[in-house]
């Protein structure tokens, strides 16, 4: 029963956290990786309980009903205390304060100041459902035009490209925003509309919560859960879109090898390399990156593609494979995706390129870079793409 969980857990040997995967510094997913504060609360805290953990993706809309449902035994990701929520579960003691304030194109920023200006039927308001951050949108701005986007990660986009005016969230996450995204400002992150505090969901068991709470009021006193804050704000989230583009580059050799096989054409193209190299250098040499620096990470790209395609065949033959009858066109799609994907790789590295050569962050670039998809495909693909980045892999 909820009465008996720590010896529940204890007994399993593993720590069944919910977590959303969605909310940065927090909690972010890459596939099946999960990174952030909160991440590494969950591993201090199934260390001190002498057990392993085992992450349990949810959503905001449905982590009450999961919890209910006993799906995982506590929840953490930027989980902040409300009353319905302790009608369910119980809460640890707070480890962070936090509380809702605007974050717009850095142009509104005089505009949003107060919720008298946001309230207004001309203000386009955009919100992540399911959460605080809709209870406080619909309840303290209900005359604005509420626009109720899912997806928590690109929802940021939204009012960079102009579909929406702000969001009010928690001042951790606009702060970090305004970080990723310089159009974007955080309007008064020192002070915000409201407060509210960041804990850990448990069952009711008492037992579970003293130990929570004695091992995080430790934490907090010894000032480490302020230095984990401050690294997590730090960590080079920028990097993402330079691994999706990596990762998307590798994924794309499948299409490349398929249109290889049913063409019976050599893996091996020295002349495209020479291409894809030559244009790589004179996009990126424009963008302020050396030659030798994009030739490196080039050649590797494209080691790691045939990797993939000689993976790949060796498999098809071994079966004894026919043609495809969906392979695409290389010259006309497949290579064209490519070059594109040259474009958003040159682009990432050149804003990345002091995180990049720091060698005192070279553990977070690991850590953002290695979850790649593209490892179920070949693990030996995926070290010859990331060793240019940060060595050894
Ligand atoms: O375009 C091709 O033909 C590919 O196989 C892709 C690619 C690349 O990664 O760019 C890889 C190997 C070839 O030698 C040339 C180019």
């Amino acid at each position: 029963g909820a009465g008996h969980r720590l010896d529940d857990i204890t007994a399993r040997g593993v720590l069944r956290v919910g977590t959303t995967g969605d909310y940065k510094p927090f909690s972010s997913r890459a596939g099946n990786d999960f990174v952030g504060l909160d991440i590494e609360l969950a591993d201090g805290l199934a260390r001190a309980l002498g057990v392993k953990v085992q992450i349990v993706p949810t959503s905001w809309p449905a982590l009450m009903k999961d919890f209910g449902e006993n799906k995982f035994d506590i929840a953490l990701g930027g989980v902040s205390i409300t009353p319905e929520r302790q009608k369910q579960g119980l809460f640890s003691v707070g480890y962070l304060r936090d509380g809702k304030t605007p974050i717009t194109r850095c142009e509104n920023s005089a505009r949003f100041q107060t919720l008298a200006q946001i309230d207004q039927p001309s203000v386009r308001l955009i919100v992540n459902p399911g959460g605080t951050n809709e209870r406080f949108a619909r309840s303290q701005a209900p005359n604005a035009q509420l626009t109720v986007y899912p997806d928590n990660v690109t929802i940021f986009d939204r009012i960079v490209a102009g579909a929406a005016d702000l969001m009010m969230t928690d001042a951790i996450e606009a702060r970090l925003q305004q970080r990723l995204r310089p159009r974007l400002c955080a309007v008064h992150p020192d002070a915000p509309f409201d407060f509210a505090e960041k804990a850990i969901l448990l069952p009711r068991d008492p037992a579970l919560k003293a130990f929570v709470d004695q091992w995080l009021r430790q934490l907090i006193a010894s000032g480490a859960m302020q230095r984990s804050v401050d690294r997590w704000l730090d960590f080079p989230w920028g990097l993402e879109p330079l691994r999706l583009a990596i990762d998307q580059r590798l994924l794309l050799a499948q299409a490349v090898a398929r249109a290889k096989w049913n063409a019976q054409a050599p893996i091996e193209d020295l002349g495209r390399e020479a291409q894809v190299i030559q244009a790589a250098v004179k996009e990126g040499t424009a963008l302020g990156l050396s030659s030798v620096w994009i030739e490196t990470v080039f050649r590797a790209q494209i080691e790691a593609s045939k990797t993939v395609q000689r993976e790949l065949f060796a498999q098809w033959s071994a079966q004894h494979a026919g043609k495809f009858d969906d392979a695409p066109d290389l010259a006309k799609t497949v290579r064209p995706e490519l070059d594109r994907l040259t474009t958003q790789l040159l682009r990432s590295m050149a804003d990345n390129q002091a995180v990049l050569n720091d060698e005192a962050r070279k553990a977070d670039v690991a850590r953002v870079m290695r979850s790649l998809d593209a490892r179920a495909l070949s693990p030996q693909a995926v070290t010859q793409a990331l060793s240019p980045f940060s060595p050894p892999w």
